[in-house]
């Protein structure tokens, strides 16, 4: 497949998952601001994912001192408005003007149930409130061992994507974590992440339009850290990475921003 593009920026999503009270996120989102520079972000998307209760504190940081980092939510319920306890509309996330909202993490899979008619409704969600999903897809370890991670991979694309438009797919991003990659220390090879990706941007191709295709921006997320981002980047159908662990750490997820100074 072709090459990243400028259509296609590359972005660096710090998924902050269940960590990080409202004080301790202004902390953390000032240390970034503090060592990320104009050039950075003009090379770079940068997001930070918190949890929601810090969300707020986040967007008046930001706004008050202006900073370029982007931020979004962990998660979005499928649902407008209503009876549903402790879910959070995409309307609110909106009205706290976040650009992203993840949809179908390997952990809201596992811990949560949610399969992919479930992500679909999310990331259908996202997109009318004009909420970027990150839309994460990922197989784990038995289906890696038997060869099945492309398969495994397209078909929840497919099941995620179901009846969502070409112009609303334009602007979704993909993300791939293989599940035995997230939190282990274990990384994809490089050419792991390529394989999957490529697959991801052929299947969009065949689902949409090879422009479609072009455009998407599709992560590799699982263990990225300083050491290892700049080969994964290297590669043609990776656009970015969804940082897990080592986004709570702003000297290590700010070298992951500033990847392209990196040696390959
Ligand atoms: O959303 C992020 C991923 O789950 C990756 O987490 P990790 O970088 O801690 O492996």
């Amino acid at each position: 497949m072709a090459p990243a593009t400028p259509a296609r920026k590359p972005l660096m999503a710090g998924n902050w998952k269940m960590n990080n009270n409202h004080l301790e996120a202004i902390a953390l989102v000032q240390k970034m601001a503090f060592a990320l520079k104009e050039a950075d972000f003009e090379a770079v998307d940068v997001a930070v994912i918190p949890p929601f209760t810090a969300i707020r504190s986040v967007q008046t940081l930001i706004d008050a001192d202006k900073y370029a980092i982007q931020y979004g939510a962990q998660d979005v319920s499928p649902h407008a408005s209503g009876a549903y306890t402790g879910d959070i509309s995409a309307a609110m996330l909106a009205k706290l003007r976040c650009s992203y909202a993840v949809v179908g993490h390997s952990e809201r899979r596992q811990y949560h149930r949610e399969d992919d008619a479930l992500v679909n409704a999310k990331a259908k969600a996202a997109l009318a409130a004009d909420i970027t999903p990150i839309l994460c897809v990922g197989e784990g370890l038995d289906v890696r061992k038997a060869g099945g991670q492309v398969a495994h991979v397209l078909a929840q694309v497919d099941g995620a994507l179901e009846k969502i438009p070409a112009d609303q797919v334009r602007r979704t991003v993909i993300a791939y974590e293989p599940v035995w990659a997230i939190g282990t220390g274990e990384v994809a090879t490089p050419q792991d992440a390529q394989e999957v990706c490529a697959a991801i941007r052929t299947r969009l191709a065949e689902l949409y339009d090879g422009g479609v295709a072009d455009e998407v921006r599709i992560l590799y997320g699982g263990s990225v850290k300083g050491g290892n981002v700049a080969k994964l980047m290297a590669q043609a159908d990776v656009d970015g990475a969804l940082v897990g662990g080592a986004s709570l750490d702003p000297g290590e997820f700010v070298k992951i921003c500033r990847y392209r100074d990196l040696p390959v």
